[in-house]
């Protein structure tokens, strides 16, 4: 059989729309949308609120279906790649059990796609001391701080080794400092596994410093305004972002923003 992996996208959609029927009627919360997303690249989807950037990702993640239009993660249906863990996923919102400790909701994924006890064990201690949780593997979510939940949700869907991590605004509730470390580490992690990375953000900064490529979206209906492909270096110490290259891109995402809200 062919092999076809090398050639094929991570993520492709085609003359995408999705529209809700609500109680007030139709919301078209995504029109038009053709993107493709080759395999190891770091795209980022910035837009204002209601742009439909979480309704992108979740029709990436088979968690909504288009009304018309195609998706294909690795050259599958999404819900063929969902069936296939193709993707691990981030939340705006933690969304950790409880009941579980952080150790515990981290290992998850693992126990359940069968790892060997000591292999889940090394990969936790490995994705809770990335994103700095070290120590904290025997506390309960509630025990610590929305900031330090988002982390180990992220721990979670670093711990299992996907091809594709989709990232819904995972720092969007951390400080600058820690903020600008997860940056720093997330695109680090990228650099050594060749993931393909989708992810969500309102920061123009961040999606400059994190992207291979910036999908820019303007709202009602939720459109694809700009892509830009970065021509920024792979390697991209935090002091990238003083450089006249980078404040061009940044210049350019922000025309692409106000252009989609004045239309
Ligand atoms: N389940 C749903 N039913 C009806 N309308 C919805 C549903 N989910 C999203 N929408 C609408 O679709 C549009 C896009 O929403 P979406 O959450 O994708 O935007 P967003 O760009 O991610 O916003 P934010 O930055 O605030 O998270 C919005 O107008 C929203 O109200």
């Amino acid at each position: 059989m062919k092999d076809t992996r090398a050639t094929e996208a991570a993520i492709a959609a085609a003359d995408l729309n999705l529209v809700f029927q609500t109680g007030d009627g139709a919301v078209q919360a995504l029109k038009d949308v053709n993107l493709t997303v080759g395999r190891g690249e770091f795209v980022s989807f910035i837009g204002p609120s209601g742009c439909g950037k979480t309704t992108l990702l979740r029709v990436i993640a088979a968690l909504e279906t288009p009304t018309s239009g195609s998706m294909s993660v690795n050259g599958m249906t999404p819900d063929a790649a969902r069936r296939a863990r193709a993707y691990g996923y981030v939340f705006q919102a933690a969304g950790l059990y409880p009941w579980r400790t952080i150790g515990g909701n981290v290992r998850l994924p693992l126990e359940i796609m069968g790892y060997p006890k000591a292999e889940q064990a090394e990969r936790t201690a490995r994705v809770l001391e990335l994103v700095d949780l070290a120590g904290f593997e025997k506390k309960y979510p509630w025990q610590l701080s929305g900031g330090m939940q988002q982390r180990a949700s992220i721990a979670r869907a670093l711990a299992f080794d996907a091809d594709i991590l989709l990232m819904d605004e995972p720092f969007g509730a951390l400080d600058e400092i820690v903020r600008d470390r997860l940056n720093e580490e997330l695109l680090a992690l990228w650099g050594r596994t060749g993931k393909t990375i989708a992810f969500v953000t309102h920061s123009i900064p961040e999606a400059v410093y994190l992207s291979t490529k910036i999908v820019v979206m303007s709202p009602r209906p939720g459109r694809i305004s700009d892509v830009i492909e970065s021509p920024l270096p792979a390697e991209r110490p935090l002091e990238i972002r003083d450089t006249p290259e980078f404040i061009e891109i940044a210049h350019r995402v922000r025309e692409g923003l106000h252009a989609g809200h004045a239309a």
